[in-house]
C-alpha cells in the first residue's frame, strides 16, 4: 500500500473500448496541467479522480488516505473524498443562485445554511464577484461563472482541486487577466492542483509543470522548458511550439 503526503496515481480505466493507464505522483502544494489531443483520456482522468467512474485496478492516494484500491474493495464515494472539482463548463446548479452554488460544499459537511452562506459570500468577494450571489447562474457573464464555480470547488480548502478547462468559455480578452488571476488563487490556496486544458498558454502560465497524455497513456511529464529542449513525441513538438 502506498503512503505519501501529496498524491500517488498509479491506475487503470476503462470506458468503452478506451483504457486510460497511468502512474504519477504530485507532492503537496504542487499544480501540473493535463495536456493532450482530444480523446486522450484527460477528462477521464478527472472523472477517475473525482470518483465518478471506477479504477479497473490500481490505487489513488491522497494525503496517506487511500481514496480507491479496487483490490482492497476501498472506494470513496466522490462525496467523502473531499476534493474541489471544476467540471468543464461548470456545471453549476442551475435552481440554486449564485451564493448558494458556493456554500454548497459547506452545505453537504453539515454547516448551518447562514454561516455556509455568509462563507460563501466571503469567497465570492475574495475572487472579484461578490455583486453576483444572489443571481442564478444563467443570469452570469462567462467569466463570473468561472468565478463562481473556483469559488465553489475552493470553499471546503480541499487537498485536491482539479479543474477542467477551467479557461476556456472565456474569450481572448477577457482570458490573459482571468488567468493571472487565476495563478494567483491557485498559488495561495497551497492544494494540488490538476488543470486539464487544451490550451498550452493556459498550461504554462498556470502550472509548474506539464503532464502530457497521449492515447490513454502518459507520454510526457516535465517543465515547458524541459519538454521544449527534448519534446519525447510529435504531439509535444507540436504543443510547445505553439507556447
Ligand atoms: N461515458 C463514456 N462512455 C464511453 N466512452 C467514453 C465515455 N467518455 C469518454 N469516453 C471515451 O474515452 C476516451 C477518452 O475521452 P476523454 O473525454 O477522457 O478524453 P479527453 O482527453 O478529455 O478529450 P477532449 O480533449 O476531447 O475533451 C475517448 O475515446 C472517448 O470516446
Amino acid at each position: 500500500m502506498t503512503t505519501t503526503a501529496g498524491l500517488s496515481v498509479d491506475i487503470a480505466v476503462r470506458r468503452g473500448g478506451f483504457t486510460l493507464e497511468l502512474q504519477f505522483a504530485l507532492a503537496p502544494g504542487a499544480t501540473v496541467a493535463v495536456l493532450g489531443p482530444n480523446g486522450a483520456g484527460k477528462s477521464t482522468l478527472v472523472d477517475a479522480l473525482a470518483g465518478l467512474v471506477p479504477l479497473a485496478r490500481g490505487e489513488v492516494v491522497l494525503a496517506d488516505r487511500t481514496l480507491e484500491r479496487p483490490a482492497a474493495r476501498v472506494r470513496l464515494s466522490p462525496q467523502e473524498r473531499g476534493l474541489g472539482v471544476m467540471f468543464q463548463g461548470y456545471c453549476l446548479f442551475g435552481h440554486m443562485n449564485a451564493r448558494d452554488n458556493v456554500a454548497y460544499g459547506l452545505r453537504a459537511r453539515g454547516v448551518a445554511r447562514a454561516r455556509a452562506r455568509a462563507e460563501a459570500q466571503a469567497w465570492l468577494e475574495r475572487l472579484g464577484v461578490g455583486e453576483v450571489g444572489d443571481l442564478e447562474p444563467a443570469a452570469l457573464s462567462g467569466g463570473q461563472a468561472q468565478r463562481v464555480a473556483l469559488a465553489r470547488a475552493m470553499i471546503t480548502r480541499p487537498a485536491l482541486l482539479l479543474l477542467d478547462e477551467p479557461l476556456a468559455a472565456l474569450d481572448v480578452s477577457a482570458r490573459a487577466q482571468a488567468r493571472r488571476l487565476l495563478a494567483g488563487w491557485l498559488a495561495e490556496a497551497g492544494a494540488i492542483c490538476v488543470i486539464v486544458s487544451h490550451d498550452v498558454r493556459d498550461a504554462v502560465a498556470l502550472a509548474d509543470e506539464l503532464l502530457v497524455i497521449e492515447g490513454g497513456r502518459l507520454t510526457a511529464r516535465g517543465t515547458a522548458a524541459e519538454l521544449r529542449a527534448r519534446p519525447p513525441t510529435e504531439y509535444v513538438a507540436a504543443v510547445l511550439a505553439e507556447a
